[in-house]
């Protein structure tokens, strides 16, 4: 079972839902309406949020402010009491948001994408400012691959068109619904991708039919320091930064226009700003076509590879070792490079990167041990409620105390979607670990907030 709700109450939202964690949640329940709809078995969960500040100053006035359905994505099996839960697959369709500035190479990859053979039959979305005829380029993709291409021209997709995005998604819902596998939407170059992933989740005729698969980010090898130093004015986004902090799949491009010194640093830049993506170095967008369709960069079963240090870093090193040996150790270590703290235990410490981007960092955090549930729902509810805007996403698996599964979660600034995943095992280490992209982050503070929410031995 999964629930969606935004802001606080995060983790009782979907752990109150949970029947070994019932009794633990109780009174945090309260915070929350659920509804079961008994016949498909999904619920609602309607969220409460309290006014900015007022859970700094411990007056929890609680107003509704928003409803998910959580239908599609989060129905739940729960036969008996006591019986493993298990987050159903999603039949939903997937979408993929291709970002990246100007010139980076999304319509390249693109045209890869439709051009392949992967017997997929993909909608395209295509967000050209200003333009009307169909990218010429792309014309020769639509005779191969593309099932449909629809063009928003009125605007850039994160600010003016996200009502014309909706339209177009329910239009292709509504009429080619069994005619296509997966939805592309190319943005242009100057857009913020967090209005429009907020689309997914924000407007429930996009969220009962299609899912968010991932964001997929283009960067220019050659020309993205520019874009990155750029310094906007106050209260202006630096839309290259926020393309590689919110993405899942980075992908470096137009290699062959650099040195490979420079390539590396830029990398190690890229990195320091988002942790949690994967990334590559390519020419002209050549990616396997998995590396960016059916992603699943919010789906919950997919936590653990995104949290999980290892199997990045084990990522990169076997990315590296088919497609750049001699940067391979660079990237590996890569990671030291940053502020590890000195912790008594393998599994204790987080590490927080130092970025020249305005403000934009990772930090991730691992330790070992039992999760009080009240504290953390406590700590991650106020957590958002005061710097939801600064947060850009962070993933979570959690070991909460009194529940037998493993908690994972996920968050996009106030949307926040969790559930119990699987058993843990019996012998399996109790590790809890987050990790936040976002702006402003303090690693220290973040990390005593989140130890402080375990149970004291
Ligand atoms: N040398 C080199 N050129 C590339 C590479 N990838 C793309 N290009 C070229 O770069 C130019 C821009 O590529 P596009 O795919 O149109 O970039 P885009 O991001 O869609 O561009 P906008 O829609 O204007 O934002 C084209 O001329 C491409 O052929 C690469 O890896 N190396």
């Amino acid at each position: 079972m999964a629930a969606l709700c935004s802001a606080s109450s995060a983790i009782s939202t979907a752990a109150a839902l949970g029947l070994a964690a019932r009794r633990a949640a109780s009174a945090l329940r309260l915070r929350l309406r659920l509804r079961l709809r008994a016949a498909s078995r999904s619920y609602y969960a309607a969220a409460a949020a309290a006014p900015r500040g007022a859970a700094a100053a411990g007056t929890l006035s609680w107003r509704a402010r928003r409803r998910f359905a959580a239908s599609a994505a989060s129905t739940t099996t729960e036969e008996d009491e006591g019986v493993e839960m298990m987050i159903p697959p999603d039949n939903r369709i997937p979408a993929t948001i291709i970002t990246g500035f100007l010139g980076s190479g999304k319509t390249t990859l693109l045209n890869h994408i439709l051009t392949a053979h992967h017997g997929k039959r993909i909608a395209v979305i295509e967000n050209e400012y200003g333009e009307v005829d169909i990218d010429g380029s792309l014309v020769a993709a639509q005779t191969a691959g593309a099932e449909d291409i629809m063009m928003l021209n009125n605007g850039c997709l994160c600010c003016t068109v996200r009502g014309d995005l909706v339209r177009m998604i329910g239009e292709l819902v509504d009429k080619k619904k069994g005619k296509f596998d997966h939805i592309i939407i190319e943005t242009t170059g100057l857009a913020n991708p967090a209005p429009i992933i907020q689309t997914f989740y924000a407007e429930d005729t996009v969220f009962n039919d299609v899912k968010l698969d991932g964001v997929v980010t283009l960067v220019d090898a050659k020309h993205a320091r520019l874009h990155l130093d750029e310094v906007k004015p106050k209260g202006i986004v630096n839309e290259a930064v926020q393309q590689i902090a919110y993405s899942d799949r980075i992908i470096v491009n137009k290699i062959d226009l650099v040195s490979e010194p420079e390539v590396s640093s830029l990398v190690e830049r890229i990195r320091s700003m988002n942790r949690m993506a994967h990334l590559k170095r390519v020419e002209f967008g050549k990616v396997d076509l998995d590396y960016v369709l059916g992603i699943g960069g919010f789906d919950l079963e997919r936590i653990e590879s995104a949290v999980s240090e290892e199997s990045h870093e084990d990522h990169t090193e076997h990315e590296h070792k088919h497609d750049h040996d001699h940067d391979h150790d660079h990237e590996h270590h890569h990671h030291d490079h940053h502020h590890h703290h000195d912790h008594d235990h393998k599994h204790d410490h987080h590490a927080h990167d130092h970025t020249h981007d305005p403000g934009v960092s990772s930090v991730s955090i691992v330790c070992e041990g039992e999760m009080d549930l009240e504290k953390a729902d406590l700590w991650l509810g106020n957590l958002l409620l005061e710097r939801s805007e600064d947060i850009y996403r962070m993933k979570g698996l959690l070991s909460v105390s009194g529940m037998p599964q493993r908690f994972v979660f996920q968050g996009v600034h106030d949307i926040f979607q969790g559930s119990p995943e699987r058993m843990w095992e019996p012998n399996e280490p109790r590790i809890n670990k987050i990790v936040f992209i976002g702006k402003n982050l303090n690693g220290e503070e973040l990390e005593k907030g989140f130890k402080d929410c375990l149970l004291k031995k």
